[in-house]
Order: C-alpha cells, then structure tokens, then sequence
C-alpha cells in the first residue's frame, strides 16, 4: 500500500491566499453572458476587472479523497446585481460540498435540477452544507473581498453548462441600498 502525505497549510484570513495551491482568475470578460445589464456589462469590460480567484489543493479524480480551495470574491456590481461566481452543479451530481465563510459578506444561492433556489446569507464562522444534487454560486454583497473555503469530493467535478446557459432562477440585486434576492425576469426552465 502507497500512502499519501498529509498536508498541513495555514490559509492566510486576510487575503485567502494558501500557499502553495493552484492559482485561478476569473476576470469579468470569462463571464460573459452571465449578469442581466449587457450594458452595463459591456461598460465595466472596458477595465476587465477581476471577479474571483480560486486557491485550489486538488488531488487525482477518485473516490472518498477530498479537495479543498479558498475563494476571493471581489466587491463590485454589474447594473444592480452584485458579483457572483459562475455557479455549477458537480459532474458527478450526487456530491456534496462544505463551505466556510472566512472574511467579508455574502451569500450562497442554491438551485435544485427543476429550478427551485435558496438563498443563504454568509459571513465569517457560517458554514453552509451543499446538499447532492444542488448548484451552487457564491455573491458578494458587501463593499470588501467576500473570502470562503470550499471542500469537496476529489472526484465531484464542474459542470457549468446549465448554469452558463439558463442562469439561476434568483438573482441578487441592490435596490434602494438594500440586498434583495428576486425572481430572475430571464429564467427559463
Ligand atoms: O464549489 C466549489 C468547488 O466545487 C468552489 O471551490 C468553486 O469552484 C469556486 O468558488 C469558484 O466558483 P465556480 O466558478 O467554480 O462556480
Ligand atoms: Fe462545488
């Protein structure tokens, strides 16, 4: 039998940065398509800002490891609808995910296959249980980084596809200062 090393990292609180993961940066020109206001959209691609980035200790695609990874996940907003990341379900659908919430202020919106959402309101200390089956986006709706961990199955994948495509059926918008969490006036099942 081949073990494994354990691994033991210190994820910086202040930056989300664990060192010696694999780096990934989303800036706002990868999500095109995604946010309502195309104009809006279109006028903050001008800079390309960057939305999120990803901290990511991966291992090989098998069954019973785990992955874990920090998000950094910038303020700002397209039109009225805060930053979010993409949002997927896991390719293989049934896995499940743990999120903790490290600095900064946000929220989870959740989607079930038929396109029932939830949305969980996150800050420091909340953990949020991705149940099998779910999609899942995270959203910043406060004024600095929203920065969390996400561990997951090794083998869960991503599967963006349905999501890139139709969307949530929830969207998270300010409006007259406050967070809302509204109907998505595009979504279609
Ligand atoms: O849910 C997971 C892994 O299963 C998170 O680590 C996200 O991958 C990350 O927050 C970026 O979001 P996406 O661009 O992948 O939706
Ligand atoms: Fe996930």
């Amino acid at each position: 039998m081949e073990y494994k090393n354990p691994i033991g990292v210190n994820i910086d609180l202040e930056t989300g940065v664990i060192p010696g993961a694999k780096k990934l940066v989303r800036r706002l020109s990868s999500l095109k398509g995604y946010f309502l206001d195309e104009e809006a959209y279109n006028e903050l691609l001008k800079d390309d800002p960057v939305v999120y980035e990803v901290y990511a200790v991966e291992q090989d695609e098998k069954d019973g490891d785990l992955n874990f990874a920090t998000t950094v996940l910038y303020p700002g907003k397209v039109g009225k609808e805060f930053f979010f990341t993409k949002g997927h379900f896991h390719s293989k659908a049934d896995r499940a995910e743990i999120y903790y919430g490290i600095k900064g202020k946000g929220g989870m919106l959740l989607q079930t296959p038929e396109g029932k959402a939830e949305w969980i309101p996150m800050g420091p200390g909340t953990v949020v249980y991705v149940p099998p089956y779910w999609a899942h986006r995270t959203v910043n709706t406060g004024d600095e980084p929203f920065i969390f961990l996400a561990v997951y199955p090794a083998d869960a994948g991503h599967d963006y596809g349905s999501i890139a495509e139709k969307g949530f059926s929830k969207i998270v918008i300010e409006e007259n200062g406050e967070v809302k969490v509204v109907d998505n006036p595009r979504w279609r099942e």
